[in-house]
């Protein structure tokens, strides 16, 4: 669909490391998809995830997988804008980036419970809810409430937090490779695509 104003696009961004990527992502994914109406989510791997020990996975490798992971999936698209970009993966430049670039679209920022939290930490974080609506998925271990000062903002922006219905996965990266590393299979964790190529790069067999 072309990006004009008779035709204004809703599209989801979904970011995230990827290292590597998993169920609990495309069911967020097809989740926020369906229940917001959205044309299309975007995942978007970061570069540089500035808040986390480094990552096991190259950037390379994380594209790959969340390439062989979305095939089929009409919608699910992947877009690479924070691996061309140099230096710390800020959200708030990928917004802008992308408003200025599609400047009839209406952007939805996707995650789960835990970044939910966290978000009031991010770098220019009241800049983000002032160009998106947030769309928040619950996750176990992690209490629903939304940080005070968040809902301020996003209110005061007129934006929108959308609580998404679906159930609660015990699913992360983390247990993912952790289970790799234990020789455990990934049967229903993962695309068995990206079991595979998993496998074929040896990725994650060391905790
Ligand atoms: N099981 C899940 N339920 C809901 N949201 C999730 C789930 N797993 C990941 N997400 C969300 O997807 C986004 C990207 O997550 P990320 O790539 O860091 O995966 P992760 O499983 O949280 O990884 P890790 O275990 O390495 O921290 C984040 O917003 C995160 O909250
Ligand atoms: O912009 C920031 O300062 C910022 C800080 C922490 C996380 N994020 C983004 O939140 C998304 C999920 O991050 P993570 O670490 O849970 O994979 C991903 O797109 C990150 O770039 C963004």
């Amino acid at each position: 669909m072309s990006d004009t104003a008779t035709t204004p696009r809703r599209i989801g961004l979904l970011g995230g490391s990827f290292d590597p990527i998993h169920n609990a992502h495309l069911q967020l994914a097809e989740s926020a998809c369906s229940e917001l109406s959205l044309d299309a989510v975007w995942f978007i791997p970061a570069g540089q995830p500035w808040q986390r020990d480094p990552l096991a996975a190259s950037p390379q490798q994380r594209w790959d997988m969340v390439n062989l992971a979305i095939a089929g999936h009409p919608g699910l698209l992947a877009c690479d804008i924070e691996l061309k970009r140099q230096g710390p993966s800020y959200t708030i430049d990928t917004v802008r980036a992308l408003r200025a670039a599609h400047p009839y679209t209406a952007f939805t920022f996707i995650l789960g419970a835990d970044q939910l939290r966290n978000l009031p930490t991010w770098n220019g974080w009241e800049d983000i809810v002032a160009q998106v609506d947030l769309a928040a998925a619950r996750r176990p271990g992690y209490a629903d409430e939304a940080p005070p000062e968040l809902l301020h903002a996003l209110a005061a922006h007129g934006h929108r937090l959308h609580r998404l219905a679906m159930p609660e996965i015990d699913l992360s990266a983390t247990r993912i490779r952790h289970s790799i590393a234990q020789g455990e299979s990934l049967a229903g964790l993962a695309p068995t695509a990206v079991a595979h190529y998993i496998e074929q790069h040896r990725l994650y067999t060391h905790a």
